[in-house]
C-alpha cells in the first residue's frame, strides 16, 4: 500500500511525539533522523517522519533541510505532508515556522495550509487565535523564558505575520464547532483573499477531529501532534489506510539507566526536583560557565555517572536551570554558545556512557535530544509504548552493539512530575 503520510518535524522530541500519536491511531511509522543517505526498508509502513533539528537554526538552513526532506518524501509518493512544530509554536520573528511553511507550499505548488498547534490532552489549546498552556496564555506560561525561542506573544496570527510576507488568517472556534463544511467554506473564503496560512482554533479533541476531516485531503497540513492523533481515522474512512494495524512491539530493554536533561522548561525543572528529592545525591548539575572554561566539569560528571552506573544507582546529569541562571550564562557567553556548550557536553556524555553500558536512556529537551541522537549516530527509531502523552519509548540499533538502545526523548514541557522515575517502570 502507498505511504499515506510524510512528516517533517523541526525537532527530535516533536518527531517522536507525532509518531507516538500516529502509532496510537493505528499507523505503522518509521522515524528517520534527517534524510537517509542510503535506501531504507519501508515495506508495510503507513507514515514516515523525518526528524530535523531546524527549530532554532538560521531560517535559510531550516528551509533548505526541510525542502530536502520534502523532496525525499515526494519521491516516496506520500499522499499528504505534515510539517510538525511545537505545540507552543516555538519560533522567533525570523522563523522558522513561517519561512519553512512558505517554502514547503511553494515546492508543493499549494496555495494554503492550516496551522494547528493544539494538543488538548497536554493542555495546549487555541482560542480566538491565542495559544494557552493550561489556563495561562503562552506568554505567561513559562515559555516567555525559553532559552532559545522565548514566546512573548500569545496571538498566533500576529506571531506568524512577523515571520511571513503572506497573508495570515484565522478559523475561529465558532466555525470549527459548526463542522467540516463550515471549516472548508471558511478556508476557501480565506484562500480567495490570498490568505496563505490559517491559524485554527481548537480546544478539544472533537475540534481536532472536525479539522482533520476538513483537511485530510490537502497537500500540506502543519501543527502539533494533536492533529496527528485525529488524522489516522480520517485516512481510514477515505480508504487510504487498512483497518487498525498492530503497532510494532519493541524488543525487551537491557543495560544501565541514565537521565540527561538540557531542558529548562517549568515542567522539566519540577521533574528534576522531584527526581532529586526521591534519589538524594543522584544528580550532577552542569553549568555552561564552567563548561566554557575547561573540561574539568565534564570529566567530573563522567566520573560521577560511571561510579553510580557501576553501583546500579539512579543517575541524572542536568543543565536545567531557572531563568535567572540561564540569563546569567547567556549574558556572559551569548545565547547560542551557552546552548551549544550544554548540548555538546550532554551529547558527549551520552555517547561515552552508552559505550560504558547504558542501554536505557531518557533525554529531556528537543534541542538536547537532537544533539544526543546525532552524537550517537542513530539513523532511525522504532516507536514503542507511551510513557506519558506525547512521549513514547523508542528503540535504535547502534553499530557495534548487539542489543538495541532504548531511548525516551521528552519534550521540555511534557510528562508528569515523576517522569524520570516512571519512564523506567513502564519499560519493565
Ligand atoms: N543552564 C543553561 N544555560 C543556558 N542554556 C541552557 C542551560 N541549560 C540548557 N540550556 C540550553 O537550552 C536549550 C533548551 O532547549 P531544549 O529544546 O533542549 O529544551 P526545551 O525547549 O525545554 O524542550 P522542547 O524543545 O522539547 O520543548 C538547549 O539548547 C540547552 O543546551
Ligand atoms: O509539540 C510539542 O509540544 C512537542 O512535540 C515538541 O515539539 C517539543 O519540542
Amino acid at each position: 500500500m502507498t505511504i499515506v503520510l510524510g512528516a517533517i518535524a523541526d525537532d527530535f522530541t516533536g518527531a517522536t511525539d507525532l509518531a507516538n500519536n500516529l502509532v496510537r491511531g493505528g499507523m505503522r511509522c518509521v522515524q528517520v533522523i534527517g534524510v537517509p543517505s542510503a535506501p531504507i526498508q519501508l515495506d508495510d509502513v503507513d507514515a514516515v517522519i523525518v526528524a530535523l533539528k531546524s527549530r532554532s537554526c538560521p531560517s535559510e538552513e531550516a528551509v533548505s533541510a526541510s525542502l530536502k526532506a520534502l523532496t525525499w518524501l515526494q519521491q516516496l509518493g506520500v499522499r499528504q505532508l505534515f510539517f510538525k512544530y511545537c505545540s507552543t509554536f516555538d519560533s522567533t520573528d525570523q522563523g522558522n515556522i513561517g519561512p519553512v511553511a512558505d517554502a514547503l507550499l511553494d515546492q508543493l505548488g499549494a496555495r494554503q495550509t492550516v496551522m494547528v498547534p493544539a494538543f488538548p490532552v497536554n493542555g495546549r489549546t487555541v482560542y480566538q487565535g491565542h495559544l494557552f498552556v493550561g489556563d495561562r496564555l503562552l506568554n505567561d506560561s513559562g515559555m516567555q523564558h525559553h532559552p532559545l525561542t522565548p514566546m512573548t506573544d500569545a496571538d498566533l496570527v500576529r506571531v506568524l505575520s512577523r515571520q511571513t510576507p503572506h497573508g495570515v488568517g484565522l478559523v475561529a472556534h465558532a466555525t470549527i464547532a459548526q463542522g467540516t463544511e463550515a471549516i472548508q467554506q471558511r478556508l476557501e473564503a480565506l484562500a480567495r483573499q490570498d490568505v496563505r496560512h490559517v491559524i485554527c482554533d481548537s480546544v478539544s479533541d472533537g475540534d481536532l477531529e472536525r479539522l482533520a476531516e476538513a483537511v485530510s485531503s490537502q497537500p500540506l497540513v502543519t501543527g502539533g501532534s494533536g492533529l496527528g492523533q485525529a488524522l489516522p481515522e480520517r485516512y481510514r474512512r477515505q480508504g487510504w489506510l487498512a483497518p487498525i494495524a498492530e503497532p510494532g512491539r519493541l524488543q525487551s530493554a537491557s543495560g544501565r539507566a541514565l537521565v540527561l536533561s538540557g531542558s529548562c522548561s517549568r515542567a522539566t525543572l519540577a521533574q528534576v526536583d522531584a527526581f532529586l528529592e526521591r534519589h538524594p545525591g543522584a544528580g550532577f548539575a552542569l553549568d555552561p560557565l564552567s563548561l566554557a572554561k575547561d573540561d574539568v566539569q565534564w570529566e567530573s560528571a563522567f566520573g560521577f555517572a560511571l561510579k553510580r552506573l557501576a553501583d546500579d544507582e539512579p543517575v541524572l546529569i542536568y543543565a536545567s536551570a531557572n531563568p535567572e541562571k540561564v540569563h546569567q550564562a547567556q549574558a556572559e557567553l551569548g545565547v547560542a554558545q551557552a546552548g551549544e556548550l550544554v548540548e555538546r557536553a550532554l551529547s558527549q556524555l551520552a555517547a561515552s556512557l552508552v559505550n560504558e553500558g547504558v542501554g536505557r536512556l531518557v533525554v529531556a529537551g528537543g534541542e538536547t535530544s537532537g544533539a544526543v541522537v546525532s552524537a550517537l549516530g542513530i539513523q532511525a527509531l522504532r516507536i514503542g509504548e507511551q510513557i506519558d502523552p506525547g512521549v513514547p519509548w523508542t528503540q535504535a540499533t547502534l553499530a557495534g552493539r548487539s542489543r538495541p538502545l532504548s531511548l525516551a526523548l521528552k519534550s521540555g514541557n511534557f510528562g508528569g512530575i515523576d517522569f524520570f522515575t516512571r519512564a523506567f517502570e513502564v519499560l519493565q
